[in-house]
């Protein structure tokens, strides 16, 4: 048996990035003669979506910029939340535009981030910046999917020539981390619910992104040993005697992936950190290009 994975600490990474976003947070509000802002539109009453609207504010004038909170009802229709985006794209104070997914059912979630300007979508998620990312041309790069990056090329350092897989294959994590591992020239397997012989195709990777969404699905004996593990699930279990309020846990069994891995980051206090320190990353950004002040972006 080996000795067992290094655990990636996301939450003190995130924090140290913050630390940084923050020192030069102030150095835009004195050459630009403004804070750098953020606008976060939350629709509904989602008790886990306000908590994340809740601490985004907070870490946001923490790093030194203006948070502007929009809670719209749960009824709210689309139009008036277009008329909002509208109004968020014309004002100069606002650099960045987050709103919360998901949306309630009857308003189109593409029709909404569509209208959000390519300029201030932190999220990476218009499809003028995911075809940036796609073609390799600056924009930006959706928070959680870069922040593992970070994460990973921080142990690894170079990742070029390694074997990835990333499982899973949404537009907000599973793409666009497989163009990012392409870019850094990593050879790219992206599985899925219908791969076949998932175990084995996971296997031959010598950095496994979980993005899949299912609880502790990703087992110890499908990894590699010594292979590094990013997992992006945050899945909440049912209540139980020792957790009353249900156990958090990622797309991966921690408990035997922990014994295999070489490094692992864990569920809390791994991915998730990293996506909000992110958000603040490309808010600051967006308010450096929004307001022509000159920024090396490669130090964030
Ligand atoms: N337009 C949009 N952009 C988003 O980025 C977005 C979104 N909509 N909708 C909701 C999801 C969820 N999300 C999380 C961010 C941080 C943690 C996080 O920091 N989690 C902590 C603690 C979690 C806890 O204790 O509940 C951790 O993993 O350590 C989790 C989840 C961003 N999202």
């Amino acid at each position: 048996m080996t000795q067992g994975a290094s655990v990636i600490d996301g939450k003190a990474f995130a924090e140290d990035l913050r630390a940084r976003i923050a020192v030069a947070a102030a150095q835009f509000e004195v050459h630009a003669g403004r804070k750098a802002g953020l606008a976060v539109v939350l629709v509904g009453e989602d008790p886990a979506s306000q908590v994340y609207v809740r601490s985004k504010g907070k870490q946001t004038v923490e790093c030194g910029m203006n948070s502007f909170e929009h809670k719209l009802d749960e009824n709210t229709d689309e139009g008036a939340l277009l008329d909002l985006v509208e109004r968020l794209n014309a004002d100069p104070a606002v650099d960045g535009i987050l709103v919360q997914l998901p949306l309630p059912a009857h308003i189109n979630e593409q029709e909404v981030i569509s209208a959000i300007s390519p300029d201030k979508d932190v999220d990476g998620f218009h499809i003028i910046n995911s075809g940036r990312l796609s073609v390799g041309l600056p924009g930006f790069v959706p928070c959680t999917p870069l922040g593992c990056l970070m994460l990973l090329k921080d142990k690894l350092g170079s990742l070029c020539g390694l074997d990835a897989v990333v499982i899973g294959r949404s537009n907000i994590v599973g793409k666009p981390m497989a163009a990012l591992l392409l870019a850094e020239s990593c050879t790219v397997t992206i599985a899925h619910s219908r791969t076949k012989d998932l175990p084995d195709v996971v296997r031959r990777a010598d950095i496994i992104v979980a993005a899949v969404g299912r609880a502790e699905m990703v087992k110890g004996d499908w990894i590699k040993p010594g292979a590094t593990v990013i997992d992006v699930g945050i899945n909440r279990l049912p209540p139980s005697e020792t957790s009353p309020k249900g156990k958090l846990v990622g797309d991966v069994d921690y408990a035997s992936a922990v014994q295999v891995a070489g490094a692992i980051t864990p569920v809390p206090g791994g991915v998730g950190p990293m996506t909000i320190a992110v958000l603040l990353r490309n808010t600051l950004v967006a308010a450096h290009r929004n307001a022509g002040v000159a920024f090396d972006e490669s130090t964030l």
